[in-house]
């Protein structure tokens, strides 16, 4: 039987609408059903449908600081996004982690995926499995296998030595001559050699040519606006890691950038699990002890160069910028320094355990990390399904709990009431009760329990020693007071054209 076309035009047109009216009806429900779940939670209204405030924050360059504002304006637990908040309270950020919690690593972790189909300790969801990871990384981090401490300090020392070298070859000025000395990228430098030097028992020589090797450094910087996006809409990376997207990812096989440093990742590995290699004792043969796999051992040992370097060396150019624009905190500290080694005359590198003995360091250091948190991410954690009630409210299981490290670090009952200023004094007139309140706020820098960072031990040599070394021999001083650092916060900190003047110290 012929059909007449006119009603197969209508029939077609008249499904074609249904089918958009349908299509609409569900999407609308979705967003209705969507909004309803969290609807008794605070926040700007139209971050109750979208990701539009997250991006919209993101995109300022200033996320710490658009985190802070909304904290401050509707309370310890706000709503960010249509399945997301923002959590400002200590106590449940650090109940999320504990090692018993039912709340897993949220959506958020997508991002820290490197090589499709693979997960790491960073983007691992899966509780269980991230327990053996965690395991399997334990005792090498503990540095068991590295001639423990002494081992770390080793390659930390001896990356500082090379950060000196260099600094006295190209970079001291004297009068009337200016050798500009950008931190920036020279505070990632020694970041990134410290992690090969301890992780591959060779250091990627960064500061060795004072380069950006492989574009490392710019195609990193480069990379995280793309992170943030993924940070914002975290189901982007099912799609940035299916075919044909994933052919843009990096690869081993790259010349430049991420994908050069996995290829050297990837060499270190296949010449250390060659037959008849011999064993080192740095932390790819640690891990290589613990059981990792071939693909496992590429991975972590990826993780570390990530991890380990845009964070410290955020630490070690806010450290420095904090004491440059805070004048008595500067002398005080150099005085202690010059202290210690006026009575250890023969001291050639502050040991770890000494610098911990070092009151006034110590407080600069807690207050660096308060003021400057390093990580500005989410690093939502996902509800588990029987739900939660999180400051007052009742919240569905599946919500994603954002950490707002910002705001935690000027709580004013626990900072007091000039929270908001860089004192490292603060540390030292708290009372044993105080103390103990503030420690607990600034370790979760750090993140905490059953997801802390594996790395921190490192950090805290790296830190406590730099600023010792450099202080005792230089002067530091702004190339351009009006204009100290370019900033941009968002998943991480990336920071640019810190232009030092650094003089050589009269006395060293
Ligand atoms: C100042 C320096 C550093 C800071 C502030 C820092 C902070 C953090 C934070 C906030 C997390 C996430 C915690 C969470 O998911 O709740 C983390 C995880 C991690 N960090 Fe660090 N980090 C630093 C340096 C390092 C270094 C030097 C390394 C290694 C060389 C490292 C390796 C790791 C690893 C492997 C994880 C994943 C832990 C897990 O998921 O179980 N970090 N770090």
């Amino acid at each position: 039987m012929a059909i007449d076309p006119s009603l197969g035009r209508l029939w077609s047109s008249g499904t074609a609408t249904t089918l958009l009216i349908l299509l609409l009806t569900t999407a609308i429900a979705h967003l209705i059903r969507g909004w309803k779940r969290l609807q008794h939670i605070p926040g700007p209204q139209f971050a109750s449908f979208s990701p539009a405030w997250i991006i919209k924050s993101l995109s300022s360059g200033q996320f710490h600081e658009e985190l802070l504002k909304i904290s401050n304006q509707y309370g310890p637990l706000v709503r960010i996004g249509s399945n997301d908040l923002l959590c400002t309270d200590p106590d449940v950020l650090r109940r999320m982690s504990a090692v018993r919690s039912q709340y897993t690593k949220g959506d958020f972790y997508e991002t820290g995926r490197i090589i499709p189909g693979y997960n790491n300790i960073v983007c691992e969801r899966d509780e269980e499995k991230h327990k053996a990871l965690r395991a399997s990384m334990n005792s090498a981090y503990q540095g068991r296998e590295t001639g423990s401490l002494l081992g770390l300090e080793a390659a930390v020392d001896r990356q500082i030595e090379k950060l000196i070298a260099l600094i006295e070859e190209k970079y001291v000025s004297e009068p009337g001559v200016l050798r500009p000395f950008e931190l920036s990228a020279k505070s990632q430098f020694f970041a990134l050699d410290v992690i090969g030097d301890h992780s591959f028992g060779k250091p990627f020589g960064f500061l060795s040519e004072d380069r950006d090797l492989f574009q490392y450094i710019e195609i990193n910087d480069s990379a995280v606006p793309i992170m943030n996006m993924l940070q914002a809409m975290p189901w982007l990376s099912n799609i940035v890691y299916r075919w044909p997207f994933r052919l843009a990812l990096p690869s081993d096989k790259d010349n430049a950038g991420f994908g050069r440093l996995m290829g050297l990742a990837k060499g270190h590995v296949d010449e250390r699990l060659r037959p008849g290699a011999k064993p080192s004792q740095d932390m790819l043969q640690a891990f290589s002890n613990g059981g990792m796999t071939y693909d496992e051992l590429i991975q972590h040992m990826f993780v570390q160069i990530v991890a380990g370097s845009i964070t410290t060396a955020a630490t070690i150019r806010h450290t420095l910028l904090a004491l440059i624009s805070t004048p008595t905190t500067y002398s005080r500290l150099r005085q202690e320094i010059d202290t210690f080694f006026a009575s250890n005359p023969n001291t050639t590198t502050i040991p770890y355990t000494s610098a911990l003995s070092l009151p006034y360091l110590q407080s600069v250091l807690h207050e660096s990390l308060r003021f400057y948190p390093p990580t500005t991410g989410l690093g939502s954690k996902q509800v588990p399904p029987q739900g939660d009630i999180i400051c007052g409210y009742a919240v569905p299981g599946g919500t994603q709990i954002a950490h707002n490290f910002s705001g935690i670090m000027r709580l004013k009952p626990i900072f007091g009431d000039d929270a908001d200023v860089f004192r490292p004094e603060r540390w030292l007139e708290a009372d044993e009760a105080q103390k103990k309140a503030m420690h607990s706020v600034v370790d979760l820098a750090f993140g905490s329990g059953k997801y802390e960072c594996m790395g921190k031990r490192i950090a805290m040599v790296e830190l406590n020693k730099i600023f010792v070394e450099l202080l005792r021999r230089y002067d530091f001083a702004l190339v351009n007071p009006q204009k100290p650092i370019q900033v941009v916060s968002g998943i991480f900190w990336i920071g640019k054209d810190m232009w030092m003047r650094v003089t050589r110290r009269e006395t060293f």
